[in-house]
């Protein structure tokens, strides 16, 4: 392919019972308003059908190859077609269709990776609902380092940024239990996700020489050790080693003061310890336009931060904001590789 730009992403169905189906119809169909980059979906034709007729939209599909999907994009909605084993019902998931929406997944990222499509972009999944039917990964992030690290023959620490236009935050550890965070963490894990994160903010997005705040894990960053030694054991040295690596990092600091607006000036991204410490900032600041990514990977994977929210799929209610800022942030992200090597500054998603 020797115009990369004329390459469409690849969207992931996500669970069909959710929201995900709907928000990529209702892309496609505001595509020249929105001026959105050509996307394929990978998914059930029949499924994306009925789901359009139930919304009342009118979508002419096209199943399509990977390099005929730019082409189509302007008059169909280019379709990379896989079989559910049973007809989706919007709101009520079925284990039974777990295997084709991981396979989804699965041919997202080979078709990235062969170069037949720019990027991944995938639609939400419920965990629970691929865990019941012994999918063996937490989430996506997991899964796709897993897939890249198949493929390369050696193990891919995958970091997962939220990035919205107030704020950009990372968290070390992802999907494991609150109780289990202290034991997780390490010092090579913060440096690690420092590192990738320092990176990739100047590969994919154009940052030069990012500034990153690290938060602590205690209350008030663990008051001289009063309320907890890891912010001094553990963190105090990760960001020691990151600025002898050159790296702009500062903390650990109080993780409940370090997100309001002037505090967000002096950073560029935020390192978090867990989850919800990093995205109770993140979705509360912009719920509808903020963009889950996973950096540390070979290839680019963008998503909504947002779940299935079953209980709003198939009826046109559901807000294709998050999508749609995931659909250009993948694109944006493949331009800057392209012209990589030449940051430039960039707004803040
Ligand atoms: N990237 C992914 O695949 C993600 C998947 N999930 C999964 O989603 C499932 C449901 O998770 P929840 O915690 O309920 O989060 P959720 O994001 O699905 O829903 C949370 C709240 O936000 C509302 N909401 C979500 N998206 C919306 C949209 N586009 N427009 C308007 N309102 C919207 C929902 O109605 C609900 O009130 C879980 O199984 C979880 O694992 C959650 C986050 C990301
Ligand atoms: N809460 C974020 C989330 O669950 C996204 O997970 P993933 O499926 O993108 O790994």
């Amino acid at each position: 392919m020797t115009n990369g730009r004329r390459r469409a992403l690849a969207l992931t169905m996500g669970d069909p019972a959710g929201i995900g189906p709907d928000l990529a119809l209702a892309a496609w169909t505001n595509r020249a308003a929105l001026e959105l980059p050509p996307f394929l979906i990978i998914a059930d034709p029949a499924m994306l059908a009925e789901r359009a007729e139930r919304l009342g939209l009118n979508v002419a599909l096209a199943v399509t190859s990977p390099e005929d999907a730019a082409v189509k994009f302007d008059t169909a909605l280019p379709v990379l077609p896989v079989t559910l084993a049973k007809p989706a019902i919007p709101g009520t998931p079925d284990p039974a269709n777990a295997n084709t929406i991981i396979e989804a997944i699965r041919l997202g990222v080979e078709l990235t990776t062969g170069d037949r499509t720019r990027a991944v972009v995938t639609n939400p999944i419920a965990k629970s609902v691929l865990y019941a039917s012994g999918f063996g990964f937490p989430g996506h992030t997991e899964y796709l380092a897993h897939l890249a690290g198949e493929a390369a023959g050696h193990v891919v620490t995958p970091v997962m940024l939220l990035a919205g236009p107030e704020l950009r935050v990372a968290p070390v550890t992802i999907h494991i239990p609150l109780g289990q965070v202290p034991q997780a963490l390490s010092t090579r894990a913060i440096v690690e996700t420092g590192r990738i994160m320092a990176r990739d903010l100047v590969s994919r997005f154009g940052l030069n020489a990012p500034r990153l705040a690290v938060s602590g894990l205690n209350p008030h960053a663990g008051e001289d050790g009063a309320l907890g030694s890891e912010d001094g054991d553990i963190i105090a040295p990760a960001v020691a080693e990151l600025r002898a690596m050159g790296i702009g990092a500062f903390g650990p600091l109080p993780a409940d003061t370090m997100f309001h607006a002037e505090a967000r000036e002096s950073y560029d991204a935020a390192l978090c310890m867990y989850h919800d410490q990093a995205l109770i900032p993140a979705k509360t600041l912009g719920f509808h336009d903020s963009v889950n990514v996973t950096l540390g990977l070979p290839f680019i994977r963008t998503s909504p931060d947002h779940g299935t929210a079953f209980s709003l799929a198939g009826q046109g209610v559901a807000r294709p904001d998050s999508l749609i800022a995931a659909i250009r942030l993948a694109a944006r992200m493949a331009d800057t590789e392209i012209e990589t090597k030449t940051p430039q500054a960039s707004s803040r998603i």
